[in-house]
């Protein structure tokens, strides 16, 4: 089921299994032409094999019943080269068969990634990362395995049945209608197989996505976990997913090995039937020798593809599981996307006004309001501070101005056009975001600095680095070169802190946008970035959320916030002087009531609760 925009993974609905997997045949069309030679290869191979038990029909009532040692070389040089091109043909299509499933994966993949891009951050909050990781790995896999093998025997297996059985019909009327009803108990096993099997798929490939969260987890939570000491619980945890997920899988496995068994017990049944009657035709001269061999020859053709039925459908109910599992990716729509008639503002243009009017903001699915009724003006070339008790929603508000989410009411404008009206890309070159959780990503120190200005120069560079006192990136093993692991964990928080910073400010913003960047930061670093930092905001507009007063320095005004209201906005001695609230966030004081019912504020002048 297609998730709500952006929303929590959706549950299987009642729609046709297979639907998800037909959906995903466009995949397919850029390989049309290899996939016909392979079904052609695989047939003429399937019709090479069919032939031999023909030609043993004819040896066995020419030559063999005739003694016409001549007549059997020739006939037995034609079976030989028979089975010769099908050995040819099967390694033919074997060949080919898995560079193009490989890139049919590959195709597929590239696609769910680039759609992950370009869902919202409320989409990643609500997924597990361990179920989007098998949906991209696993699940991918079992697609792959279908189209390259299980697809294509379910066509080959369904040609060989259908054309054995009217040779067999051809040979004799009654034994062949006798294992061409054999289909009937076979339809009904693989049926309530198929059924069985597809919720079976299900619960296991989301049993192996709660898995792999949970080892995602504790590869990042490693440090808390061990500081606690919480180990043994985790592993318990763990142990316990791991026995569901196996559990699951013993299942399955039991599941398809009765099925096997009464796939392989119908064919045998009518085998040993057919034997009985066959040869009591064959005493009543109803049925030659020869052609006795044949049919007993050719219904055996039909062992494995009855047989591999069960296996063939087990991988098709997988790849439908797995197709409903990554289709229900595809189908989030972004939440945010650029409006049809969205403009392009180029750096050069942006003057750097950024009004918030009449902002309500509620995270998708809740319904509390982290933020109303916002009314506040950021002049060009201003620094604003933003102030306010942990949880009262900062960091929300800050999260609009890149539009990581969107207003739910009001809007944001930057030189008076709605940030909704701007093309996304061209919006966000034009701010720059340190967040307060600096993220560094597995790449190079350089490559983490210009993630948004690849066109950067050394120099250019080097002087951020120095302005965000960053320069100890030179020291590492490889300077710049040097990659900073997963989430840049082998720095300190400080360190990472500070090259997050400088990739903001690398990026020349118009808009500057730094949640608490100096938290982690010593108070003698502090003051120099500080320093360092002043100079840059002198030419850019910026919203800084800060909690030291020290950082407070940097900003022209401040404007308070207090549970998603706006309740005064001044300089901060001015706050300092008339807001008890102002005085009490900064402070350890205990906070005054602060009436959300007071005068709003005009977000230029000071406002008193
Ligand atoms: N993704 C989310 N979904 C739902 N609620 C959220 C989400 N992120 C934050 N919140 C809630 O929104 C409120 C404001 O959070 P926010 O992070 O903006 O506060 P903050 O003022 O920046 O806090 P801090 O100073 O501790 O960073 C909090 O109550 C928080 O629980």
């Amino acid at each position: 089921m297609p998730a709500d925009r952006d929303g929590s993974p959706a549950s299987p609905a009642g729609r046709h299994p297979l639907r998800n997997l037909w959906r995903l045949r466009h995949y397919l069309r850029p390989y049309a032409a290899e996939f016909s030679w392979l079904m052609l290869a695989g047939l003429a191979a399937t019709g090479a094999g069919i032939s031999v038990p023909l030609v043993a029909q004819r040896v066995v009532d020419g030559p063999v019943a005739r003694q016409e040692p001549a007549g059997l070389v020739r006939l037995a040089g034609l079976a030989l080269l028979l089975g010769l091109v099908e050995a040819l043909l099967i390694f033919v299509r074997r060949w080919v068969q898995s560079s193009s499933s490989m890139a049919i994966e590959a195709a597929i993949r590239d696609d769910v990634y680039a759609h992950l891009q370009r869902l919202a951050p409320s989409f990643h909050d609500r997924w597990q990362s361990g179920q989007l990781l098998s949906r991209i790995t696993s699940d991918l896999s079992v697609i792959r395995r279908f189209l390259s093998f299980g697809l294509f025997f379910l066509v080959l297996n369904l040609v060989t049945y259908l054309v054995v059985v009217a040779l067999l019909i051809r040979l004799h009327t009654v034994l062949g209608l006798v294992v061409a009803g054999s289909a009937i108990p076979l339809f009904v096993i693989t049926r309530r197989f198929a059924r069985a099997y597809h919720t079976a798929s299900r619960r296991m490939q989301d049993q192996q996505g709660d898995v792999a969260t949970l080892v995602e987890e504790t590869a990042q939570g490693l440090r808390t976990m061990k500081a606690y000491g919480r180990g043994p619980e985790l592993t318990a945890r763990f142990a316990t997913s791991a026995r569901t997920l196996h559990d699951t899988g013993v299942g399955k496995g039991r599941l398809l090995a009765r099925t096997s068994a009464k796939l392989d017990l119908v064919p045998n049944l009518v085998l040993g039937l057919v034997l009985v009657a066959g040869a009591a035709a064959a005493a009543r001269g109803a049925l030659s020798i020869g052609e006795l061999v044949a049919f007993i020859s050719l219904q055996l053709m039909l062992t494995w593809p009855v047989q591999g039925l069960g296996w063939i459908i087990a991988n098709g109910q997988e790849a439908a599981t797995a197709a409903d599992r990554v289709r229900e990716v595809l189908d989030t729509p972004p939440a945010i996307l650029d409006a049809p008639h969205a403009v392009t503002l180029t750096r050069a243009e942006v003057t750097g006004r950024l009004r918030f009017e009449g902002v309500t903001f509620r995270y998708p699915g809740t319904a509390r309001a982290v933020l109303r009724g916002i009314d506040l003006t950021v002049e060009p070339g201003e620094t604003l501070a933003l102030v306010g008790a942990t949880g009262c929603g900062k960091s929300t508000l800050l999260s609009l101005v890149p539009r990581l989410h969107d207003v739910t009411e009001g809007r944001v404008t930057l030189d008076g056009h709605d940030l909704r009206d701007l093309r996304l890309s061209s919006l966000r070159r034009v701010v720059g975001v340190a967040f307060e959780e600096p993220t560094l990503f597995s790449m190079s120190v350089w490559e983490n600095l210009t993630l948004g200005r690849p066109e950067a120069t050394e120099e250019e560079v080097r002087a951020t680095l120095a302005l965000a006192q960053a320069d100890f990136a030179y020291d590492l093993p490889w300077g710049l070169a040097t990659r900073v692991g997963e989430q840049g964990l082998s720095l300190s928080g400080g360190q990472r802190q500070r090259l997050a910073l400088a990739r903001a400010v690398l990026s020349r913003p118009a808009l500057l946008v730094l949640d608490d960047p100096l938290s982690a930061l010593d108070v003698h670093t502090e003051a120099l970035v500080e320093a360092a930092l002043k100079r840059v905001l002198g030419d850019t507009t910026a919203l800084l959320v800060v909690h030291r007063p020290s950082t407070i320095a940097l900003a022209d005004r401040v404007a308070l916030l207090d549970a998603g209201r706006i309740v005064a906005v001044g300089t901060h001695s001015e706050l300092l002087a008339g807001v008890p609230a102002y005085r009490a966030v900064l402070s350890a004081e205990p906070p005054p009531p602060v009436s959300a019912a007071g005068p709003a504020p005009d977000g230029r002048g000071l406002v008193r609760s």
